[in-house]
């Protein structure tokens, strides 16, 4: 099945003088299952992307299909409901709500959908322990670390049971420990789920635990990268994609992995 397809989109910001093509006749799909990270130069426009497929913003023209439903024809209470029962989103700065616990954040998007009480109970100890957030559930969003915090965003994310998962640069704030398990959850979570997920990065070694790279540059479809071997192999062709891509790719921590 098809989660994604994206339809010759284009975008601009602003009019005239202050005209900025961010997104320059792009079209792609995504099948149900795979996790594909979208990769390219500062100001391509992988954040206008993931923005306008996860229904945070429109195309000024084309088409996008998710999960069969050509989003662009929606109406604001269809979105809403596309939004609640089939997308997940793990945003950068977390979007905890400080004066809820853990638990409360975690639960409470499921609580204004109607799902039964023991349903909702079910799925919190399912992804607290799938996330090893067990312990923490009763803590303010104050009291943990970023890697935690990222933790709690992922398993808010994932509480709906998502079809699509959305993800911009998740690893971005975290240290290469927590940065690492948190890629470790989110492969275990489309493997054994068949969560498709779609995920914005910068950085090569977060992008190695994807099955394909989609390269963007100057808004248009560049080039793309599908893992056929090991990781590290696939990490390899990553980084030498971003070197033949140019343009103000930010620096890797490292060349291994
Ligand atoms: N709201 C906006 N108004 C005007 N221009 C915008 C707006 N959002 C994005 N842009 C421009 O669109 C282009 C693409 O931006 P976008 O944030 O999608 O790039 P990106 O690939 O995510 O960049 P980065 O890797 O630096 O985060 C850039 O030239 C940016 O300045």
């Amino acid at each position: 099945m098809r989660m994604v397809e994206v339809q010759q989109v284009f975008k601009t910001f602003g009019a005239r003088s202050t005209l900025v093509r961010a997104l320059n006749n792009l079209s792609f799909k995504i099948e149900r299952g795979e996790f594909v990270g979208i990769m390219g130069p500062s100001g391509a426009g992988k954040t206008t992307l993931l923005n306008i497929v996860s229904t945070i913003d429109k195309p000024t023209t084309g088409r996008v299909y998710l999960a069969g439903q050509e989003i662009t024809q929606l109406s604001e209470a269809e979105l809403t409901i596309l939004r609640r029962d089939q997308i997940g989103f793990i945003f950068q700065d977390f979007n905890l709500l400080s004066a809820l616990t853990v638990r409360e954040n975690i639960i409470f998007p499921l609580t204004l959908t109607g799902i039964a009480t023991a349903e909702i109970q079910k799925r919190l100890a399912h992804f607290s322990q799938q996330l090893e957030l067990g312990d923490l559930l009763e803590r303010y969003p104050d009291e943990l670390s970023i890697g935690q915090k990222q933790r709690v965003s992922a398993a808010r994310a994932l509480m709906s049971k998502p079809k699509i998962l959305f993800a911009d640069e998740p690893t971005g704030s975290l240290d290469s420990k927590s940065a690492t398990e948190l890629l470790q959850y989110l492969a275990t979570i489309n493997l054994d789920d068949e969560t498709t997920i779609m995920m914005v990065t910068h950085d090569a070694f977060t992008a190695s635990y994807c099955n394909r790279i989609l390269f963007i540059k100057d808004g248009a479809f560049y080039s793309e990268v599908v893992r056929s071997g090991s990781r590290q192999h696939f990490f390899n062709q990553i980084i030498d994609m971003q070197a033949a891509i140019g343009g103000g790719v930010r620096r890797d921590r490292t060349n291994r992995i």
